[in-house]
């Protein structure tokens, strides 16, 4: 049988990877695809730059328009990146009747409701494994290995960078610039950094998670996101000493009040399993009723796990391809015309238990205020410590946990003890799960 002809856009980190792998492993790959897979054509912005991988044996061109435009060209692997090029590339290559493989999920996250319905009408497969916590193969996994479920909810580290940074500090003391740019080095990072450390990126993956976990439309703008750059050494000491870790989590749960979409550092049991995921590892915990709590584990970054996401996605099309469009895995888990818009709750209407660190005067009285203030929006507090006051100062540092509250609570709350003259600066407050 002829080889199934594929051509890459983008040849850096996960292209190169990606090539990398397909060659190494091509006897491999075709005794499970059935054909031989070969990158024919590839698109590079610099077409002689040093890269990571041999280019021998394909036509390079700085033109990606010709590779989605060329009739030769049965699967189209987007790795460039980005929003509006990647957008129209990939719209192009199926409104010529082509498969599609992208590691993209900033893509997927804002533009795949419209992608999809376009490739429904054209019959072809768009993959995106590698667009969700890099090498686990996690949107197999709740597509098809857990179908028979209604899967309650889902928690991830799937910001592979941001692991990292929060692991070096916590182990090495090292600073945030310094791991940020070893991050950077490695390949790990967005090409915009501060999507890694504001939480975007790992918006983009909850939002493609919740979506094919519950049967709703890709809705970035309703994920609530935050990132890690507020964490200091203190919060990650005070949380180690209550028995906790700071991780930066996705969150996506179904509630009878509506879907609840969120990505925030959080402080988890230190006996987790998830809480011990470190470096560029990520890990995703999916709750089904039938099956209960399962976990998935594996890079969450680089160029070779990604493109073994990548690649396990061309098998799975050069697999499919010559299927019945109608009897295909669906792109969002579910029927295209069964996937229903469920009411996502806004942030003041979350529920969770928190990590609150003070600073106030060493006086008597100041805690009870506090304490008061937090009763009367009936906040109840799990812990307290009081810290010895800092040598020659006069406040100290208070950390409370607390039980479940609502959001909008812990917002007045907040806000009346900071207007306390005996409270100095703001409350850092850090949201906390217990996955049990
Ligand atoms: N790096 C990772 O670990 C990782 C993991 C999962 C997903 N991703 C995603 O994979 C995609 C690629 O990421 P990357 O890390 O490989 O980025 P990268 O910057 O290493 O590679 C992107 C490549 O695309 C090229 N490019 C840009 N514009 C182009 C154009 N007009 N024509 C041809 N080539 C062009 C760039 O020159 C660059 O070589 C992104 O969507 C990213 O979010 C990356
Ligand atoms: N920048 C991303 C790449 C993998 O999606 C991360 O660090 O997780
Ligand atoms: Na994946």
């Amino acid at each position: 049988m002829k080889p199934v002809k594929v051509g890459v856009l983008g040849l850096g980190t996960v292209g190169g990877g990606t090539v990398n792998v397909l060659k190494r492993n091509a006897e491999e790959i075709a005794r499970r695809a059935g054909r031989e897979i070969l990158v024919s054509r590839a698109s590079a912005r610099n077409l002689t730059q040093q890269r990571i991988c041999d280019t021998q044996g394909m036509s390079l061109t700085a033109d990606p328009f010709e590779i989605v435009n060329d009739p030769d060209i049965d699967v189209v692997v987007e790795l460039i990146g980005g929003y509006d090029l990647a957008k129209q590339l990939v719209l192009t290559a199926i409104a010529n009747g082509k498969h599609v493989v992208t590691a993209n999920k900033a893509l997927i996250a804002l533009h795949g409701n419209e992608i999809f319905a376009e490739a429904g009408k054209k019959g072809v497969m768009v993959m995106f494994e590698a667009a969700v916590a890099g090498g686990i193969p996690i949107i197999k996994a709740i597509r098809e290995g857990l179908s028979g479920n209604r899967i309650k909810w889902l928690a991830g580290i799937i910001n592979g960078t941001g692991n990292f940074i929060l692991t070096e500090m916590r182990d090495k003391g090292r600073d945030f610039a310094d791991v940020l740019a070893e991050a950077q080095a490695l390949g790990y990072a967005e090409a915009d950094p501060t999507f890694d450390v504001e939480g975007i990126d790992a918006g983009h993956k909850l939002t493609i998670l919740a979506s094919i976990a519950f049967g709703i439309p890709l809705q970035f703008d309703k994920v609530f996101t935050e990132g890690i750059t507020q964490i200091t050494r203190a919060d990650v000491e005070y949380a180690e000493e209550l028995g906790y870790r700071i991780k930066h989590l996705g969150v996506a749960r179904h509630t009878e009040q509506g879907i609840e979409l969120r990505v925030h550092p959080t402080l988890i049991p230190k006996r987790r399993l998830i809480a011990n995921v470190d470096g560029v590892m990520n890990a995703v915990l999916v709750c089904g009723d039938a099956v209960g709590p399962t976990l998935y584990y594996g890079a969450g970054a680089g160029a070779e796990p990604t493109a073994s996401a990548v690649v396990a996605d061309l098998v799975d099309v050069v697999r499919a391809m010559t299927s019945d469009p109608e009897n295909r895995v669906p792109h969002l888990a579910f029927q295209a015309n069964a996937i229903v818009d469920m009411p996502v709750l806004s942030a003041d209407d979350i529920k969770t238990a928190y990590y609150l660190r003070l600073t106030a005067e060493d006086k008597p009285g100041v805690l009870a205020d506090v304490t008061r203030i937090l009763a009367a929006h009936q906040i109840s507090i799990e812990a307290l410590i009081q810290k010895e006051p800092l040598a020659g100062e006069s406040s100290v540092p208070i950390i409370m946990l607390t039980q479940q509250t609502l959001e909008k609570e812990m917002n007045a709350a907040i806000a009346e003890i900071e207007a306390l003259a005996t409270v100095t600066g703001k409350v850092a407050r850090i949201r906390l799960e217990t996955l049990g």
